[in-house]
């Protein structure tokens, strides 16, 4: 039987506040066996651009990422956000590492090509360095990943980091069984926008179209559950949507994707 790999991605609103981020590395700490962190940070990016005053612009929850863009969401994720998190998990007595895409070249990606929009200097995966990512795991070290990736040729680029989770989910799903966990602010996806109470337990791809259609998934979660739905197709044993409780308790909470 394969042994179980548990990848996290938490989101921008989870990070960027000092006490949302303490609790939830302190739950993410207490996950048995391997664990791979991958971290957003999209609101703080916004906000320091904002306070350097660059414009932000996102299309399709994607950021345009200019030449600037690019070297604020670098110091950004790879390194305030990355090292932040990297320095609790030390703290809890956890052998964390902190990797951007270019780092032992784990994830690379191509610069999307400009057909109707031009979103600048992101990115899209074309390969995950298993290899260096095993050699890491199974030496009790916990990855800690940031959404940039790189091109080969020295170019780093944004890539989006539930893009990030799920790659990495199924690039390693063959030597795991894997779960996938994207933890969020809200405890699930919800029937209900209006109500936080109004989890759906299990969401099937046809499900999903119909609440797409209606307007009731909307925004981020769109991408987020193709991204699910993408790695479950791929072999990923199991993917959950929560917030930071989800985590405790063997991820019997959040919701659940099926095909
Ligand atoms: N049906 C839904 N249930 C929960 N969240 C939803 C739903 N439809 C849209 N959303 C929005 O999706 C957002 C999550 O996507 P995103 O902002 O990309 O997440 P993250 O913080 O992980 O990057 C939530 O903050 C919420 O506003
Ligand atoms: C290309 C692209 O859009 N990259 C994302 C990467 C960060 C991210 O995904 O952060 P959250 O998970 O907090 O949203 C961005 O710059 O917003």
């Amino acid at each position: 039987m394969q042994e179980r790999l548990t990848i996290v991605k938490v989101g921008g609103k989870v990070v960027e506040n000092p006490e949302t981020l303490t609790s939830f590395i302190n739950d993410f700490s207490n996950i048995a066996g391997k664990k791979i962190l991958v971290h957003g940070g999209g609101r703080s990016a916004t906000a320091i651009s904002e306070a350097l005053g660059i414009e932000t612009q996102m299309v399709d929850g994607r950021r345009i990422t200019d030449a600037e863009t690019l070297k604020v969401v670098v110091m950004v994720y790879a390194g305030l956000v990355n090292k932040n998190i990297v320095a609790q998990l030390q703290s809890l007595n956890k052998s964390a590492v902190g990797l951007c895409g270019a780092d032992l070249d784990v994830v690379r990606a191509k610069k999307r090509e400009v057909k109707d929009i031009d979103y600048g200097y992101v990115g899209d995966v074309v390969g995950v360095n298993v290899e260096q990512l095993l050699d890491l795991i199974n030496n009790d070290v916990v990855p800690v990943v940031a959404p940039i990736t790189h091109d080969g040729k020295g170019q780093l680029l944004n890539t989006n980091a539930d893009t990030m989770a799920s790659e990495l989910a199924k690039a390693l799903a063959m030597d795991y069984k894997v779960q996938l966990a994207f933890c969020f602010e809200k405890k699930g996806v919800l029937k209900d926008p209006e109500d936080d109470n109004s989890v759906i337990d299990t969401l099937d791809t046809e499900l999903f179209q119909e609440y797409k259609a209606e307007g009731i998934i909307s925004d981020g979660m769109i991408p987020k559950l193709d991204n699910g739905f993408a790695a479950l197709k791929r072999g990923v044993d199991k993917i959950v949507i929560s917030n930071t409780d989800g985590l405790k308790n063997g991820f019997s909470q959040g919701t659940n994707l099926k095909l």
